[in-house]
């Protein structure tokens, strides 16, 4: 017995041990390239220290000899304890802020070279002429010799700033140029600065500021957070390249995203979805639901909703009420605002549809005419009156979405082509923004047009099928629409609907099938236990 514990305690010991050492080995191994690095990168520092301490070796000075080793390899140690104990801070205060200053030491150097080599000088050749002593003339002086000479004229480097990953030249055409050939010249001086990306800003008309993305900040992907505040105006579905949070606009703006299969369209639309999901319970936005791929997606967080649609047939219903509602609140704004403000009883209207193509091309050619038609009502009409579209489509192409001209804003998500592209982001984006390009290792990030024209690469986070359940579980939508039973031009109040049973309105509980969705929809994971359509007093759901 005795001897059967102590065995266990020293096989306990043994393995406590061997985890120490592979921790130590680890920590040296990591010290070890961390000065390896250092010295790599100080080489001349280390080799005259080294060959100082050599003379004074010679000279009989070994005290010098060991300051001079102490001061080649002291700050190597130091260095190299600091940044295997503390990354973040090494990072923060000594490595960042060394590499910044040396892209703008490079930038500056070389910027007549860099301005020649891209494009962006012109060279002038000219005659000059030099006085001087003629030495065959028995170093007479002569008037004038005469020599040509290449003059070059550089686009001007107004300034040079840094900042996290970011390397930004403000640079100012010379004469004879525009702003145009600033932006082309970006594409070869992020390849000459060994940037991962770029984007051009133009500030004035002789001003283009060139934003060099040296690190990739985009390469990890990022869980999103449950949202917790109400917002309508927009909601934050990612970061941008230079680690800044992406806000995507909602009121007042048609996006429509497009991706090739498995280019994470997905996050996009639960960014926007369960991002509003706040403001879906406080009532202020409402949420209707076109899946077309059998319901697959949008049943992960169907309590959102307030309707959903998973055929071409439910969902020309659900695009008919929605008109409806649309036109009876124009006529209530005509000559009041311009804009729709939402509020509780007036709310906005969110529609989200996950593939679009099969409501505009791959359905029969009734149901497609009659989709397109009031699509492109609500399209037209939507924008100022509170109604806006969130779309998702894998094929850009006219004969697919062509209503893609009615859409406000697009994110371009990973495409086939260099013309898909151009498709979705204009003439010219294949070249500064090559959303074809984007490696498919790195689903959820897109190219976007920002408010000013400028292109910026963006990812977004990533929603998992629990999040989005567990989000649908917390802000449930409170109005269920009778989506099914609707009829074109007869839908009343705009803001009508039917309050979800238990509400707490005193209005009669909607059945279940107040959702367009028939029945069944096909599971993509097991199902969350089903909620039954009761709540309690505050409002959360009851099982
Ligand atoms: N933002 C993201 N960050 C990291 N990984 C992601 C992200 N978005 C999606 N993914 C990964 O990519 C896979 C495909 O994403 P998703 O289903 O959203 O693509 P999709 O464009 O909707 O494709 P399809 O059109 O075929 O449905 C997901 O299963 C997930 O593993």
């Amino acid at each position: 017995m005795f001897s059967n514990s102590a065995a266990r305690v020293s096989h306990v010991d043994a393995r406590a041990a061997a985890a120490l050492l592979a921790r130590t080995a680890r920590f040296n191994w990591a010290l070890l390239r961390a000065v390896l690095v250092w010295v790599r990168g100080h080489l001349r520092w280390v080799l005259a220290l080294l060959g100082l301490s050599a003379v004074l070796q010679l000279l009989g000075n070994p005290a010098g000899f060991r300051e001079a080793l102490a001061l080649a390899f002291g700050p190597a140690l130091a260095g190299a304890v600091w940044v295997t104990c503390w990354p973040v801070s090494y990072e923060r205060f000594i490595a960042g802020p060394a590499r910044r200053a040396g892209w703008r030491r490079w930038v500056r150097k070389n910027w007549e070279h860099i301005s020649r080599e891209c494009g962006l000088s012109v060279s002038r050749t000219t005659k000059s002429r030099t006085f001087g002593l003629a030495p065959k003339e028995g170093s007479r002086f002569v008037a004038s010799q005469s020599q040509t000479v290449t003059v070059w004229t550089h686009a001007r480097l107004v300034d040079v700033t840094t900042a996290g990953h970011l390397l930004r030249l403000m640079v100012q055409t010379r004469t004879g140029q525009t702003t145009d050939d600033l932006e082309a010249a970006a594409a070869p001086i992020a390849a000459a600065a060994g940037a991962k990306a770029y984007r051009c800003v133009h500030m004035t008309p002789s001003v283009v500021e060139i934003v060099l993305v040296m690190a990739d900040a985009l390469t990890e992907p990022r869980p999103a957070a449950s949202p917790s505040e109400v917002y309508v105006n927009a909601v934050t579905l990612g970061r941008r390249q230079d680690g800044t949070p992406w806000y995507l606009t909602i009121i007042g703006r048609h996006t429509l995203v497009v991706g090739c299969s498995g280019s994470g369209k997905g996050s996009i639309f639960w960014g926007v979805c369960a991002g509003l999901a706040p403001a879906v319970r406080a009532g202020v936005v409402r949420l209707w639901g076109v899946d077309l791929k059998r319901g697959v997606e949008v049943g992960m967080g169907k309590p959102m909703f307030s309707a959903v649609a998973t055929s071409p047939a439910e969902a020309v219903k659900l695009l008919t009420r929605l008109l409806a509602i649309l036109e009876e609140r124009g006529n209530r704004m005509a000559g009041q605002t311009r804009l729709h403000r939402p509020t509780p009883v007036d709310p906005l209207h969110v529609l989200a549809i996950d593939e679009l193509a099969v409501l505009t091309a791959y359905t029969d050619p009734e149901t497609k005419k009659e989709a397109s038609r009031l699509l492109a009502e609500i399209l037209t009409q939507g924008r100022a009156l509170g109604v806006v579209v969130l779309a998702c489509v894998q094929d850009p192409r006219k004969e697919v979405v062509g209503l893609r001209g009615l859409f406000t804003q697009t994110i371009a998500l990973r495409l086939r082509s260099a013309e898909e592209t151009r498709m979705v982001l204009g003439d010219g984006a294949a070249a500064v923004a090559p959303a074809h390009r984007i490696s498919p290792a790195m689903p959820g990030t897109a190219w976007v047009v920002d408010e000013d024209g400028a292109m910026d690469r963006v990812r977004a986070d990533w929603w998992s099928d629990q999040l989005v359940r567990q989000v649908a579980t917390q802000h449930p939508a409170p109005v269920v629409e009778a989506v099914a039973t609707a009829a074109p031009g007869k839908g009343g109040r705009g803001t009508g609907g039917v309050p979800r049973a238990g509400s707490g309105s005193g209005v009669p509980a909607a059945p279940a099938t107040g959702h367009t969705t028939s029945g069944r929809t096909p599971a993509r994971n097991p199902r969350a236990p089903r909620k039954q359509r009761t709540r309690s007093t505050d409002g959360s759901s009851a099982a």
